[in-house]
């Protein structure tokens, strides 16, 4: 495996965030990690990027701890794009993107075309190749989410974390970004709320609950109709077609007929 949580533990105050979560990702799969709001998604995903230290267990990436790592290092290996992701302002679309290669750049490996033509092919990538030299502040949030992907894929990390990408995005643009980091040769983890695109997309799915990681699997062995009504509190039907593929398709919560207008 490439990247290895074992007994994560994280905590504010006596409350478990995060609660003895173990989980193997590997090599070059697309991992969805799911659950309710609050569940501990993003606290988990702080730790597997070695953003937050967990209050006790081990992160290890191909078998050296995280904490071990020197920051330099681990940016070379794990891209991470947080969910509130921010950027300095007076900057423009494409110097943004080019901040990705800076764990790449040293003395003795200054900036070259090579930088160029892969921050090229980032912002192409995401869709954004026209708006390269406008101001980050005047672009809206989506391109600004489209924007950190690019910069992360950028990086050129071996791991890209990824907190709802598709925030802030057209249906159209969530299935590109989607498909865009499935089709890149690089391991991904991403917190979705879609659980559809979740389907869709991952190679596995983790589903968190309460800070406990409380299945890991296929998409169609771990998204139930039973476990969408533990987890998620909703009445929904799994569809499963002749390729396994699974589809979610959800009910009202309570059939009440709607009001109708006055009698004339
Ligand atoms: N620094 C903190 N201090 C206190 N509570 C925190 C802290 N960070 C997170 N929490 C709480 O931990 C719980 C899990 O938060 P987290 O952001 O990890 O959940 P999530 O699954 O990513 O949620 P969402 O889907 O809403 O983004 C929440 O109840 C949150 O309020």
């Amino acid at each position: 495996m490439i990247l290895s949580a074992q007994d994560l533990v994280w905590r504010a105050g006596r409350r478990a965030i995060v609660d003895r979560v173990s989980l193997d990702v590997t090599p070059g799969e697309f991992l969805g990690l799911v659950g309710p709001n609050g569940s501990g998604k993003t606290s988990l995903i702080a730790m597997l990027a070695g953003l937050r230290a967990p209050v006790s267990g081990t992160v290890t990436l191909a078998g050296t701890l995280l904490n071990r790592m020197k920051r330099r290092d681990l940016a070379r290996q794990i891209a991470l794009v947080e969910q509130q992701a921010e950027t300095a302002e007076r900057l423009t679309a494409r110097e943004a993107v080019a901040l990705g290669r800076t764990p790449h750049l040293s003395a003795l490996s200054p900036w070259s075309s090579r930088d160029e033509a892969i921050v090229d092919k980032a912002m192409a990538d995401v869709d954004m190749a026209h708006l390269a030299s406008r101001s980050w502040q005047t672009l809206s949030g989506g391109e600004r989410q489209r924007l950190h992907i690019a910069r992360a894929l950028a990086q050129e990390p071996r791991i890209l974390i990824l907190d709802e990408p598709t925030n802030h995005l057209d249906v159209e643009h969530q299935i590109g970004l989607l498909d865009l980091v499935r089709s890149q040769d690089i391991t991904v983890i991403a917190a979705l709320h879609d659980l559809n695109h979740a389907a869709m997309f991952c190679d596995r799915i983790a589903v968190m609950q309460a800070g406990r990681l409380v299945a890991l699997g296929k998409p169609a062995d771990v998204l139930t109709s039973r476990r969408l009504a533990e987890v998620f509190k909703v009445d929904a039907s799994v569809e499963i077609d002749a390729a396994g593929s699974c589809f979610i398709r959800y009910r009202h919560p309570v059939a009440v007929p709607r009001a109708r207008h006055a009698a004339s």
